[in-house]
């Protein structure tokens, strides 16, 4: 398999998307929220660009989600806080979510076969659906307005690792940026909730009042839920 793992949102170029599996990465926090939510029994999520556009799409019985600068959109049901997503919340109601860049990255990446999306709670789970998929696959590091940002180059070498793992080393090449992030995951590896901490968006978070949302972000392979598109909407990827 090849992996090319992207940097941030700014660096893809969705036409070298097609026919492959792009996973969508932001730690802290779309895809972990994206994530928890769909375990918590939402019926689906659909991923926006634009505050207009969520409630362009809005129907009756539906949640509105997101934040523009951690900061939750006036009107809107939640923030992007994972913490807020809970059973009793978003069980069997769609969402429709619009995040800084997350729910951008997960736009940008349309051209592609598979849109799955990855958190550090859910790197395991991700690595097996890409491999099953059986594509060549792109890691979309979400990052910050079109800069890296640390946590999601973490979780794109968890993934990658993951992947070494099951397949092992020789069926694996990787892009240099990739090997990179699968070095510094393994460097990382026993302290990711300190780097979360210490790197630019944690300590932006903390700052913000979220060291919950990181403390929760930062386990890695807690869930086995998998984030894939249909059509608009992400659902969980039957198991
Ligand atoms: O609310 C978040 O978690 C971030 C806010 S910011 O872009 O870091 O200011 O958005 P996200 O789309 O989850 O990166």
């Amino acid at each position: 398999m090849h992996i090319e793992v992207v940097a941030n949102i700014g660096e893809a170029r969705s036409e070298e998307f097609l026919h492959k599996t792009v996973v969508v990465v932001d730690v802290l926090r779309a895809t972990s929220t994206i994530i928890t939510a769909l375990s918590n029994g939402s019926r689906g999520i659909v991923p926006v660009e634009t505050v207009v556009k969520a409630k362009e799409l809005y129907r009756e019985g539906d949640l509105l989600g997101g934040e523009r600068f951690c900061k939750k959109i006036p009107g809107f049901d939640f923030g992007n806080s994972p913490l807020e997503y809970t059973r009793e919340a978003v069980q069997d109601r769609r969402i429709i979510l619009t995040t800084t860049n997350g729910t951008r990255g997960i736009q940008k990446a349309l051209k592609a076969s598979h849109v799955l999306a990855g958190a550090l709670m859910n790197g395991r789970a991700c690595a097996d659906a890409a491999i099953q998929l059986g594509r060549d696959t792109v890691i979309l590091c979400a990052g910050t307005q079109d800069v890296f940002s640390l946590e999601d180059g973490l979780c794109a070498g968890l993934i990658m690792h993951e992947i070494i793992q099951k397949l092992g080393a020789e069926h694996v090449q990787a892009n240099d940026f990739g090997m990179a992030m699968h070095s510094a995951y393994l460097t990382c590896k026993h302290r990711l909730l300190d780097h979360l901490l210490s790197c630019s968006n944690g300590r932006k978070m903390k700052k913000s009042g979220f060291l919950a949302d990181i403390i929760l972000c930062a386990q890695a392979n807690i869930s086995e839920s998998v984030p894939i598109l249909e059509n608009d909407h992400m659902v969980l990827l039957p198991r």
